[in-house]
């Protein structure tokens, strides 16, 4: 090869690598970094920007991108957006209780959140099947690890990993002791099902007199977090949650009350935070298992949520309509 040619050569194979490069960012593929830069062990799934959007508008329709996923103070204060639900549905009715919580807590994305090219979520149920997965280095790897309620990481790491992105809970099922089980940054959200969940974390926060009525279990009476790692979820995905992968009645009567669980409404909230969702933890036993526990981490049945309001087949069947459209991958058996 003369050296003109030679230099001909070594320009078309930096000009092919540019286009690549160039291809990949705009495409929003993420996976470069991984193709060229990291080991084996260390390669994540290939993320494709606006996957999961695209996958939200076919069940949950075109709008719902634009809701906000945390509530803000200026949508109670200044615009006064009415709200066609009471909760857990919406905010009807629980303005002026919600307009003293965002006073004291925060609704930005967290910029680690926010700056990601590519979103990778996990939302890690609180099922049995977790148990001896040796799915906790994986589930670490995701860019946001969701977890819910009091499940625990504490002893529990070989299996659900110890990265904590996003809590969902409420005052029944938060965990006394919030630092043990989360990180420093792990943003709390709080799924609100009636006003006194409202009350609950304003007294929490401003140290105001505790109320012991109107729970149906006993919340933490004091909570050793920061205020600035509190999130207000929008009710918004507890309606679609229940309207469109459920098809539940959203004006209920007083006696019926149907909800989606929180791993469900968890899932709704990460397909549209998300590009890429993926699932673990997710499944309940059959009804006539009655022996079967059901947590990975307490010795529990099926029977402790009769009267919850949850229906686990509807819910099931849900869930198996999102795996089988593609909308999320599950890394447990479902
Ligand atoms: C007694 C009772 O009310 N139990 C409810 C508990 C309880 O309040 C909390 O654990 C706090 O103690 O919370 C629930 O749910 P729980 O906290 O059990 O589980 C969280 C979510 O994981 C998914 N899951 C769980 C177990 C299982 N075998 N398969 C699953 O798919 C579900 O999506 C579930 O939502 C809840 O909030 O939804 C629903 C349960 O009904
Ligand atoms: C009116 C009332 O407080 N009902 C309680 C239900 O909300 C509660 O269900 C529980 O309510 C939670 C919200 O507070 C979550 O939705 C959870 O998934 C669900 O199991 C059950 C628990 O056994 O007790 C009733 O008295």
């Amino acid at each position: 090869m003369t050296s003109k040619s030679r230099c001909r050569f070594l320009a078309m194979l930096a000009l092919v690598f540019v286009v690549v490069m160039v291809w990949y960012s705009i495409s929003g593929e993420d996976t470069y970094f991984d193709l060229f830069y990291l080991p084996n062990s260390e390669k994540k799934e290939p993320c494709f920007q606006g996957e999961a959007e695209r996958q939200a508008s076919k069940i949950f329709g075109n709008h719902s991108r634009e809701q906000p996923i945390f509530l803000q103070l200026k949508d109670y204060f200044w615009e006064k957006i009415p709200s066609t639900y009471e909760l857990p549905f919406g905010t009807k009715g629980s303005e002026d209780l919600l307009l003293r919580v965002l006073a004291i807590t925060s609704y930005s994305i967290p910029e680690s959140i926010q700056s990601l090219r590519c979103r990778r979520c996990v939302v890690v149920g609180n099922g049995h099947r977790l148990r001896n997965s040796s799915l906790g280095s994986i589930i670490n790897k995701y860019d946001v690890v969701i977890r819910l309620n009091n499940a625990p990481v504490a002893g529990y790491e070989a299996d659900v990993g110890s990265k904590t992105t996003i809590r969902l809970f409420y005052p029944e099922s938060a965990h006394f002791d919030p630092k043990i089980e989360n990180n420093p940054d792990t943003l709390l959200v709080l799924v609100a099902f009636k006003a006194m969940d409202f009350h609950w974390i304003e007294t929490i926060l401003s140290d105001k007199k505790r109320v012991r009525k109107g729970f149906w279990k006993q919340p933490p009476l004091i909570w050793d977090v920061n205020p600035k790692q509190i999130r207000i979820l929008n009710p918004f995905f507890m309606e679609i949650a229940a309207d469109k992968l459920l098809s539940l009645p959203i004006q209920q009567s007083r006696k019926i009350k149907q909800k989606p669980t929180t791993g469900l409404l968890a899932i709704t909230l990460a397909l549209h935070l998300c590009d890429l969702v993926h699932i673990a933890g997710f499944g309940y036993p059959d009804a006539y298992n009655k022996k079967q526990t059901i947590h990975y981490y307490e010795q529990i049945t099926l029977k402790s949520m009769a009267g919850s309001g949850h229906n686990v087949s509807q819910e099931a069947l849900a869930i198996k309509r999102m795996l089988e459209m593609g909308a999320v991958k599950n890394l447990t058996y479902f």
